[in-house]
């Protein structure tokens, strides 16, 4: 009796990672009807993770108002995974550059409110930890949205409070912390991190991530001197180098609230869905393991979801596949960090809505061709 891993991040737009899980557990069993399957569905700590974690702990997804980028009251989700005290909150649910129209990007004025009201909705849960998984979001405002959901006030010379969004820090002269949360000094925040540029400079949030968010060149000048004054005011009142620290850049300088203000720990974001899923037990127990993404490539060895099954994969000897909704350039790197072959879905040439709409059945049918040539080898 073979036994298999079946550990997929989400395809995006198509499939959640646990139903990718299932749907290589299906092809496997029609090929294999005496198949012993363990379904992990993975996430890198990016958009899907607060779902992955549910799903692999037993938690449930709960709802709640929030706002969006621009302020407009959205409905939120957050995970409250099995043990009914660690809550996951994710960047992009709330504060994510998906929730945008192209012409409303703007990271002067968005801001990371919305992800500091579903921490206080976890808090208000009971959540003892607070995972965050950082990325995807459309903001630039070193998370000082947050910081003002969670009690905090940014203020001007002035004493004013200063408006949301990133170009404001500009104006920024006190962080007044007095009336944060009392709640957050029992609590622990992990940082889930995609990235570890700096907040400031030519690595920093506002170089690196801005433009992808609409700013344009003068933007992001603008957004990194503003970004430069939020570091100068929370390091001098907290003591620290806010500006060089690793990850402070992530999610448009969220990195940089959870780490000065929260004393959040960071992690890689696929090394801390690896811990909580048991994946390294599953690995350790199959003979073959299944991994696989929406899109695969050259760039998947940088702590994607598959590269990081394939390092604790490999820890056992274990031989690992990929099955992955688009494959692009540079796939015979993979090979190098323990991915031993690479599988598209597409059965031919079709539009990407068809492709979305049938990922389930083309992902069952990889899976079970797959098993059948693992068969004639065995
Ligand atoms: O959200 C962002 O700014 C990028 O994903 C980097 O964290």
């Amino acid at each position: 009796m073979t036994r298999y891993v079946c550990a997929p991040d989400s395809f995006k737009e198509s499939l959640t990672a646990n139903e990718a899980a299932q749907a290589m557990a299906q092809g496997i069993r029609q090929a294999d009807p005496d198949a012993e399957i363990r379904m992990v569905p993975m996430a890198d700590g990016g958009e899907g993770t607060a779902q992955a974690l549910a799903d692999a702990t037993g938690g449930t997804m709960r709802r709640t108002i929030a706002h969006d980028p621009l302020g407009r009251p959205i409905a939120a989700r957050y995970a409250m995974l099995g043990d009914g005290t660690t809550a996951v909150v994710e960047t992009a649910e709330a504060s994510g550059l998906a929730l945008l129209a192209p012409d409303e990007r703007n990271p002067k004025i968005a801001t990371s409110y919305g992800t500091g009201e579903l921490i206080r909705a976890a808090l208000d849960s009971g959540a003892t930890t607070v995972i965050v998984g950082l990325g995807g979001s459309a903001t630039n405002d070193a998370g000082a949205g947050i910081l003002k959901a969670l009690g905090a006030r940014l203020l001007d010379a002035d004493g004013h409070d200063l408006a949301p969004g990133g170009a404001a820090l500009a104006e920024l002269e006190t962080i007044d912390t007095s009336g944060l949360d009392e709640r957050l000094n029992g609590v622990e925040i992990i940082a889930a991190c995609d990235v570890t540029n700096p907040l400031t400079g030519p690595n920093g949030a506002s170089a690196v991530f801005g433009p992808q968010k609409g700013a344009s060149a003068s933007d992001v000048a603008l957004l990194d001197r503003a970004l430069t004054r939020f570091a100068e005011i929370a390091g001098r009142q907290l003591n620290m180098d806010v500006a060089a620290l690793p990850g402070g850049g992530a999610a448009g300088g969220i990195g940089a609230a959870l780490l000065a203000f929260l004393h959040a720990e960071f992690k890689p974001g696929i090394d801390l869905v690896i811990d909580r899923t048991g994946l390294d037990e599953a690995a350790q127990w199959a003979d073959v393991v299944f991994t696989g993404e929406g899109s695969i490539d050259f760039q998947t060895k940088f702590g994607k979801t598959p590269a990081g099954v394939a390092a604790v994969a490999k820890r056992h000897g274990k031989p690992v596949i990929a099955i992955a909704g688009h494959i692009g350039d540079g796939i015979g790197e993979l090979h190098e960090i323990g991915i031993d072959a690479v599988f598209g879905i597409a059965p031919g040439a079709a539009g990407l809505d068809e492709l979305l709409r049938a990922a389930a059945a083309n992902v069952t049918r990889t899976a079970e061709q797959v098993t059948r040539l693992l068969n004639i080898a065995r």
